[in-house]
């Protein structure tokens, strides 16, 4: 039997996609409207609270197709939290105009391919990318995505050494994005219906385009990578609600 990677698991994360009733939320009156917005901004307030406590992070990005309009993501040390965010989220009146429309349950995950002398539970930079706040970049893409296990191209009868070095390749060409991309790679085996989900951030969108692009040709996603659906979307702030929902009488 293969080895397999040694995983360092950090905060789990919820990936929320939801439409918006327009048509019902246009029959409501601006009071009404307004009512409703001030009640999520009071939840969206105490996730404000349990990020500064560097106890989870939350993110609200405006999504482009028909796929969704809306993305919530939280990210909390226990998926108990995030069972409680979903509850707390579906009771709100805002929810009420909304329907889901795709989920991922994941946990932030670092694998030990890339060899490593450092304690993980000292080192900030790894505690910084296990419990990561998340980016407040412009723009947002997230993916799920497996390793093949088909025929002669299966990534889990591979040597550990032979995984190791597709991955220092998939790194050297993940740094050349520094500073213009940022990733998220989520574990969800046994969590969902994928292996992982990559969540990237970028200053210019079509950076997305590039780097997934590139790393196609790179063999671990050429040969042993299997995607899902793409979203893709811009990050909003809090302050960016309102006018999001506001109707022009
Ligand atoms: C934006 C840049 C970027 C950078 C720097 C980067 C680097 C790295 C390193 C160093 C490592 C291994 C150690 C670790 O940290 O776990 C990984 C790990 C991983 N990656 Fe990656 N990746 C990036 C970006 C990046 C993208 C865009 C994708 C999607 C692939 C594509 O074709 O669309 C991806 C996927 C993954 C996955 C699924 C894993 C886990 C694989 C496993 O079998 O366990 N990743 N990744």
């Amino acid at each position: 039997m293969a080895e397999p990677a040694k995983t360092l698991d950090g905060w789990y994360c919820y990936h929320d996609f939801r439409t918006i009733n327009w048509a019902e939320w246009k029959q409501l009156s601006e009071t009404e409207r307004d009512s409703i917005l001030n009640e999520f901004l009071e939840l969206a307030k105490q996730w404000d609270d349990t990020q500064a406590k560097f106890e989870g992070s939350h993110g609200l990005y405006s999504i482009l197709g028909q796929k969704a309009d809306l993305m919530i993501l939280w990210l909390r040390p226990t998926m108990d939290e995030l069972i409680d965010l979903e509850n707390e989220f579906n009771k709100t009146r805002l929810a009420a105009f909304t329907t889901p429309t795709y989920s991922y349950v994941s946990v932030v995950e670092l694998s030990n391919y890339l060899p490593s002398d450092k304690d993980p539970e000292q080192d900030p930079e790894i505690q910084a990318r296990l419990k990561p706040i998340l980016p407040k970049w412009k723009y947002v893409c997230f993916y799920p995505m497996d390793k093949r296990r088909d025929g002669d191209d299966n990534w889990y009868m591979l040597s550990m050494e032979e995984r190791s070095s597709m991955m220092r390749s998939h790194g050297m060409i993940g740094r050349t994005y520094a500073g213009k991309v940022r990733q998220i790679i989520s574990g969800s085996v046994g969590f969902d219906d994928w292996e992982w989900g990559v969540t990237l951030f970028a200053h210019d969108v079509l950076q997305f385009k590039k780097l997934v692009y590139e790393m196609r040709f790179d063999e671990v996603s050429a040969r042993y990578g299997d995607f899902g659906t793409f979203y893709v979307g811009q990050t909003m702030d809090e302050s960016d609600i309102k006018p999001y929902f506001s109707i022009a009488e």
